[in-house]
């Protein structure tokens, strides 16, 4: 099935300015005072209805200490960072010539993501520019009646029950990642975990799509899609011309993506022809719920995600997924669950060989709970300092960082008025580093997510995963995924800094990125040895 995205029209076109209303917002904006919300917890939509609304003020960025101004394109972050330092809960700025309103306010996010949903959708830059690549799966889907259907097939999936399911294939992948290493180096090579850690990814995910049968078309999908998202990479640095433009790397793009869509064509067919007649019955991915029925696997042998999409049927209409939109849905999961966890997983151990005393507490846990023994689904809740580092991480490097959406009609918002059209974005990397929410937000500190230190924090001021019905749906398999890698690997082996190694900043792309990647002295131990003591021949824990 070829991808149209040369066919159809124009796709990163600019979407139309918000009209002359927004303009006269943006004049107003331009001298009004920074605004924040007096209530923390405030209520969503701010002063009553008949106040006259608060004017939403334009980031200004004032000069650093060399002189220079932040700008959005080049120091994204830092432009950003600012921006939220001196106007707090809401600002506008002009992304691509286009004008944007930003939230940092959790209560407004809320509003925007779960309350008023329903004022929201995904028709907006940041969806539109990998649309004609992503097309209908659930990432890229602007939202409505398809989008709907295809949640509510989808999510039985990735029930808690179902991804328990895949919790040994993740650790098997681990546990083979890490045999190869100790062939591949001496002890205190550096090691470039950002390499490993995409390839460990996309060997989950590709595993838990299509199970182990069909390892060389596996292969063949990931080679393409590892080209289609090194070209989506560096078109997002630079989005231009639009992707419907056939320079030669949009070409060799659509190329990847149509070998992308012959792979999953053949895992379809392998599945059908192979398929064993209980799964034909459509129940396999509607039950689950209590882990029993519906669980992943057939007489012993594992069901893979595909079967499971596969057989999903709409409980409203009855009816299942075309195979184009299986298509579809098979990239998003893909690109969905690769860089983000990819990213989530090297910041981890880059923060451990930064920080020996949470990295000791952490091997003291890990030691303690699994003995020397491969972990399992069981471990997972008797080791809460690993969930803890987990949770740290991706409030201080939430991967999936910005987002967007568009506002279909007009809403107030903490008191400003957000017109009809209006471009919001929302970054997390802002919201989890906001001083009134977290207690010395730059430090590192698994422990401020103790269920004490928990309990008086805002509800929403932490959301790596987003909010509301466009929630991740793969936030409980990334937790658990996250959650038994740390486990394997922290059993086997730690990781220094090599000396002199300048301190890794986040690089934003897409997803953010540890700039230039994380590269780490690699360093089996042996259980129980506090980091320090002597290898086993294969680098395994001696227990
Ligand atoms: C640490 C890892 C991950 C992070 C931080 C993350 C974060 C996010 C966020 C913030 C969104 C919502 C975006 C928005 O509202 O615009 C999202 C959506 C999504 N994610 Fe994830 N994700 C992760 C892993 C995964 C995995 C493992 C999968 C699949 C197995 C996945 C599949 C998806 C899909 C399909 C959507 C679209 C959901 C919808 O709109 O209905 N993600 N993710």
């Amino acid at each position: 099935m070829a991808p149209r995205f040369f066919r159809q029209s124009a796709p990163a076109r600019t979407p139309a300015p918000t009209g002359a209303s927004a303009r006269a917002e943006a004049a107003s904006g331009a001298a009004a005072r920074p605004s924040t919300d007096p209530s923390p917890s405030g209520s969503p939509s701010g002063p009553s209805p008949s106040a006259a609304p608060r004017p939403i003020p334009t980031a200004r960025p004032s000069r650093r200490a060399d002189g220079s101004r932040p700008r959005f394109s080049s120091d994204q972050v830092g432009f950003l960072e600012q921006a939220a330092d001196r106007y707090g809960d809401i600002f506008r700025f002009r992304l691509f010539g286009m004008p944007v309103i930003v939230l940092n306010n959790p209560d407004h996010i809320h509003q925007v993501l779960v309350g008023n949903r329903h004022k929201y959708d995904k028709e907006v830059l940041l969806y539109k520019l990998v649309r004609p690549v992503l097309r209908n799966g659930l990432i890229t889907n602007p939202g409505g009646a398809l989008y709907m259907r295809q949640r509510r097939m989808m999510q039985p999936a990735f029930r808690p029950a179902v991804v328990a399911r895949f919790g040994e294939g993740m650790t098997d992948e681990t546990t083979r990642m890490l045999d190869a290493w100790g062939e591949r180096y001496r002890p205190g090579e550096v090691a470039d975990l950002s390499q490993e850690f995409s390839e460990l990814t996309l060997h989950i995910v590709t595993r838990t799509l299509f199970s182990a049968q069909v390892g060389e078309t596996a292969r063949r999908f990931a080679a393409a899609f590892t080209e289609t998202n090194d070209i989506l990479g560096r078109f997002f640095r630079f989005p231009f011309p639009p992707l419907s433009v056939p320079t030669p790397a949009h070409r060799r793009l659509r190329e990847a993506i149509g070998r992308m869509d012959a792979c999953v064509s053949e895992f379809i067919e392998h599945s059908t022809t192979t398929r064993p007649a209980e799964q034909t019955d459509g129940q396999t991915a509607q039950a689950g719920q209590d882990g029993t029925s519906g669980s992943p696997s057939r007489g012993g042998q594992d069901i893979d995600l595909l079967h499971l999409l596969m057989n999903a049927v709409d409980e409203e209409d009855g009816g299942s997924m075309d195979l184009e939109q299986l298509h579809h849905e098979v990239l998003n999961i893909v690109v969905g669950a690769y860089e983000t966890t990819t990213n989530a997983m090297a910041w981890t151990f880059q923060v451990l060989a930064e920080q020996p005393e949470i990295e000791a507490r952490l091997h003291e846990e890990v030691d303690t709970v699994l003995a020397g023994r491969p972990p399992t689904m069981d471990d997972l809740r008797s080791t809460p300092y690993a969930r803890r580092v987990v949770e740290e991480t991706l409030r201080m490097y939430s991967p999936a960082w910005q987002f967007m959406r568009r506002a279909r009609e007009e809403d107030t918002v903490g008191g400003h008025r957000i017109p009809a059209g209006a471009n919001i974005y929302m970054n997390s990397y802002l919201l989890h580093r906001r001083p009134e929410y977290w207690e010395n937000p730059e430090v590192f500190d698994p422990d401020r997510f103790t269920p004490e230190r928990s309990a008086g924090r805002h509800k929403h001021a932490y959301m790596p995963f987003g909010a509301g019905e466009r929630i991740c749906i793969g936030q409980h398999f990334a937790l658990v995924e996250l959650h038994l890698v740390l486990l394997t690997i922290a059993q086997r082996y730690r990781f220094t800094r090599p000396a002199g190694q300048p301190p890794v900043k986040p690089k934003p792309l897409t997803t953010l990125h540890p700039g230039g990647g994380v590269h780490l002295e690699v360093r089996p131990r042996a259980t129980g040895d506090g980091g320090t003591g002597l290898p086993g021949a294969d680098g395994r824990a001696a227990s």
